[in-house]
């Protein structure tokens, strides 16, 4: 059984929380502001496996019950902030270990969707497919410039986004960009995200992005009462509740076509590709 534990690792003003075995990330929380930072830090691109799933749902859990103040979600790897979903979950799997691994997934991202607190993400690195998805759900995100790159690229290995994914992406971004968006599996640059609204600020280094950070949370952190954790879960609930009704459904169509021998094949020649580029 995972417990954190938490303990003041300096005489200042963070504490460490530790996670179980491997750490694929790291949490320290600021003892003033009760802000917490998420770092993912599983190499070599913090593709997203069961493991580090599961050791993001704990932590979500334990911000919820320790009052947490705010998280910002961003990444120890350098210019990588998370490269999707570990696509070896997909490769030469067996159902059970596929519906476990789904199940993860959604019960992580709601977590990380319908969180009560302030959520940022600092997106120091390239994120595609669910690297985008895990940023969009965040409250606000904030990107590093020029190079890194975001976005729904899920047709280029062909498997399609599953529902929610494009939902998310709709409410940010809104249904036209978002269908033109996912059927060219486009992947922005830095520029062409915040052009098309995908993410709210660019910053030119770390400090520019910390201070950025530190400018949303300072904006809203005054606000009195859960008016604001009130309002998040009306502008989200209509995802939210379609994806509760269709998530056994769903898991079930994902299982169907994922070991359907065409997408193993797509699969396997994708890694291949990713695998042997220049
Ligand atoms: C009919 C009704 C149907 C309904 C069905 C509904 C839904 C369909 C089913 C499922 C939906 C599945 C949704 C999936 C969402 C995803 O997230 S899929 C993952 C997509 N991710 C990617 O495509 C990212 C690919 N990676 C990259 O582009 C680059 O690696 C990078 C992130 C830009 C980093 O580049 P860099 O040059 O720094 O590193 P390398 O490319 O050299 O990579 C290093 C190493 O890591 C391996 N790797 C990269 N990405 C992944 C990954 N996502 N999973 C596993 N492994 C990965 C890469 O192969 C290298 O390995 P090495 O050569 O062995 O070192």
């Amino acid at each position: 059984m995972y417990h954190l534990k938490k303990f003041n690792v300096t005489s200042g003003k963070y504490r460490k929380l530790f996670s179980s075995v491997a750490k694929v990330i790291d949490v320290s929380t600021d003892d003033k502001t009760n802000i917490t930072r998420v770092y993912l830090q599983r190499p070599p691109v913090n593709s997203l496996n069961s493991h580090l799933l599961t050791e993001i749902s704990y932590i979500m859990d334990d911000l919820e019950k320790t009052k947490c103040k705010g998280l910002v979600l961003t990444s120890n790897i350098v210019n990588i902030f998370s490269a999707g979903l570990d696509l070896t979950e997909f490769y030469k799997t067996d159902i059970q270990k596929l519906s476990n691994f789904w199940t993860t997934l959604q019960n992580t991202w709601l977590k990380l969707y319908t969180a009560t607190f302030p959520t940022v993400a600092l997106i120091n690195g390239h994120s595609p497919a669910a690297g985008c998805l895990l940023a969009l759900s965040c409250d606000y995100r904030i990107m590093l410039s020029p190079h890194y790159t975001i976005g729904f690229n899920e047709a280029k290995i062909g498997i399609p986004a599953p529902f929610w994914f494009i939902e998310v992406m709709q409410s940010i971004i809104g249904s036209r960009k978002t269908e033109l968006s996912v059927l060219t599996g486009q992947m922005y640059k830095t520029d062409e995200a915040l052009a098309i609204g995908l993410i709210d600020e660019t910053a030119i280094n770390l400090t520019e992005a910390e201070s950025k950070v530190n400018s949303f949370f300072k904006n809203i952190i005054a606000f009195p009462g859960k008016s604001r954790s009130l309002m998040k879960k009306d502008c989200r609930d209509h995802i939210v509740q379609k994806f509760l009704l269709k998530k056994d459904e769903e898991r079930e169509l994902v299982i169907e076509f994922i070991m359907n021998p065409k997408t193993q094949k797509n699969i396997e020649l994708y890694f291949k590709a990713l695998q042997n580029k220049v």
